[in-house]
């Protein structure tokens, strides 16, 4: 596992932030554009933050998302209000480079939707990802069926964490990505980690290779944090 490691949950944002920026660099000089899928949830919020400030020539990036709960446009709750909160409003994206998944639909009709636009990419270049306490990431939870659906966008019930219906990129899809990012920031995280790092499988620990941004406080290394 390459697991990159930081002082704390600023630190992690800033050298998460840096990396990103570097990486959608190096893509938009190879290809002409670049496909990044971000994360919701509480970790990745500053480091879209920072992320805003890098020089980057947005006008050649794509901002699709690695998942996205069922709940109504603009609702407080939904990874893209947080993600355009802290990044798409404040850099010259042009509106037809964003990608939201219309969850607001329902989780059966909007994963058939973005399997659908998802089609019209080779594939994304680069996933930001996070990962939840029981080992979560995206909205692919330990032991649901979705985790054995291969379509590119996969409806997900029953998740135990609320909102039980939601959307997420497969784990297949995923690991057909050019590049994997996790951001893991907090104390409750270091458990499953340490666990993942001894060898026991959770949905995060099977994305695929990936670069792992951890804090101090969830890294089982850390014994003073
Ligand atoms: O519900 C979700 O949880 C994970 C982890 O979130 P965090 O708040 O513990 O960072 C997140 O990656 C995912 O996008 C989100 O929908």
């Amino acid at each position: 596992m390459d697991i990159r490691r930081s002082l704390n949950s600023q630190s992690l944002a800033e050298d998460a932030a840096r990396y990103i920026a570097e990486r959608i660099r190096k893509v938009i000089a190879k290809k002409g554009s670049c496909h990044l899928s971000l994360a919701g949830g509480g970790t990745p919020k500053t480091t879209y933050e920072l992320l805003r400030q890098q020089p980057i020539d947005w006008s050649r990036l794509h901002i699709w998302f690695g998942d996205e709960r069922c709940l109504p446009v603009g609702d407080s709750e939904r990874n893209d209000t947080m993600v355009r909160l802290a990044l798409l409003n404040h850099i010259p994206l042009p509106d037809n480079h964003v990608h939201p998944i219309p969850a607001e639909r329902g989780a059966t009709a909007a994963a058939a939707a973005y399997t659908k636009e998802l089609s019209d990419i080779a594939g994304l270049d680069i996933i930001l990802l996070g990962m939840g306490e029981d080992g979560h990431t995206a909205s692919l939870f330990p032991e649901n069926v979705a985790l054995e659906l291969s379509e590119a966008a996969v409806p997900v019930f029953d998740a135990p964490k609320p909102p039980a219906e939601r959307v997420s990129l497969s784990l297949n899809f995923i690991r057909r990505a050019e590049e994997r990012i996790i951001l893991l920031s907090g104390a409750g995280k270091r458990e499953i980690l340490s666990r993942i790092i001894g060898g026991e499988r959770f949905p995060a620990s099977e994305v695929g290779t990936a670069t792992w941004f951890v804090d101090a406080a969830a890294s089982p290394d850390c014994r003073d944090c």
